[in-house]
């Protein structure tokens, strides 16, 4: 369990974190989410006791990070990529780490197998790839065998497979009671593998809630409908006061101000042929933009975004690194 209450740090005249308070449960992944320099890394690192909070206070498992006598037993992270000797194997990286809190080299062996880097154990971390390094962080995020995992954006560098395997490792490590928090652009990844969310942004909370309320929250009530007696029934649905335009097609209709069973029921009522009938539901991404609109510290006049998201949804990885 991680639990930040009132959690505030100011860097002189910049508050980086701003009175947040959340708790990250066992058993499930939280996304941590917002737009860049809303104060993800910076909570990460007060969670982790890497940096002082200007007021409030961060617990894991209970405590101040500081007060863990086997932190990696406790908390496993990955932050920025790490400063790992490049003339060192990965074996020997983790070797070295595990030895300082008592870890045997049997579980050294046993995350290089979970991460997929038995083949290159044994070679220099400075030849490593971007995605292998990431594994490697990974490796040593589950050292210590932690019941709280936090991972600062974990899918950066990583190739479709490795996103697929962070993806089903996330959803593992919750389902055998950790708790798992985890930082990301990519809304559609987060969508796929978060249960809840904590959204900041400018260092506020904006949510904590689940994937499913925040995107049912957002809803756009809109309903499509197509029918060849399209006219007749926009006409009928004006009579129930709901509002409708005709969309990619004189046979489609957008209707706002009824659900679909309700244009469902106006239309059997009239004996109105429907061809299609669907409740438009928003997407995480067009959630989190709702939400995040106002708090998006780098635009352009035009509003464009300029934060690394991409206008087709994904996002630049690595642009804030
Ligand atoms: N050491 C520091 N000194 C001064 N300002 C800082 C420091 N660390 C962070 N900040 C500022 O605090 C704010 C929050 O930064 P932080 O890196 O936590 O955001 P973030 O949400 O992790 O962003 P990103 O998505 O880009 O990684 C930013 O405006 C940043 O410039």
């Amino acid at each position: 369990m991680i639990e930040a209450r009132g959690l505030t740090k100011r860097y002189g005249a910049k508050t980086a974190v701003d009175d947040l308070s959340f708790t990250v449960r066992p058993g499930s992944v939280t996304g941590f989410l917002g737009p860049n320099g809303a104060g993800k890394s910076t909570t990460m690192r007060l969670l982790l006791g890497l940096d002082r909070p200007t007021s409030g206070e961060a617990r894991v498992g209970g405590k101040r990070y500081r007060e863990h006598r086997a932190p990696l037993r406790e908390v496993g992270a990955l932050l920025e990529a790490r400063a790992v000797h490049p003339g060192r194997s990965a074996r020997a990286h983790l070797l070295a780490l595990a030895r300082t809190e008592g870890i045997p080299a049997r579980r050294v062996d046993e995350v290089i197998e979970l991460v997929g880097l038995t083949g290159v154990a044994r070679k220099r971390v400075g030849g490593f790839s971007l995605g292998m390094g990431q594994r490697l962080g990974i490796a040593t995020a589950l050292l210590g065998d932690p019941a709280v995992v936090m991972l600062d954006e974990p899918v950066n560098g990583l190739d479709p497979d490795g996103v697929l395997w962070i993806r089903t490792l996330l959803k593992g490590l919750a389902a055998e009671g950790r708790a798992v928090l985890v930082s990301s652009h990519l809304m559609s990844e987060m969508a796929q593998t978060a249960d809840h969310l904590v959204v900041v942004g400018r260092g506020k909370l904006l949510a904590d809630t689940s994937v499913t309320e925040l995107t049912a929250r957002t809803q756009d009530a809109a309903v499509t409908v197509r029918s060849p007696q399209a006219a007749r029934l926009a006409v009928l649905l004006r009579g129930v006061g709901a509002r409708s335009t005709t969309t990619g097609g004189a046979d489609r209709l957008e209707v706002h101000g009824a659900t679909a069973a309700q244009v469902g029921e106006v239309a059997g009522r009239h004996g109105v042929v429907l061809h299609e009938l669907h409740a438009r539901t928003s997407t995480l991404e067009e959630a989190y933009m709702a939400l995040t609109r106002d708090s998006r510290e780098y635009r352009t006049d035009d509003g464009a975004r300029t934060d690394g998201d991409q206008p087709d949804g994904t996002a630049a990885e690595g642009a804030a690194r």
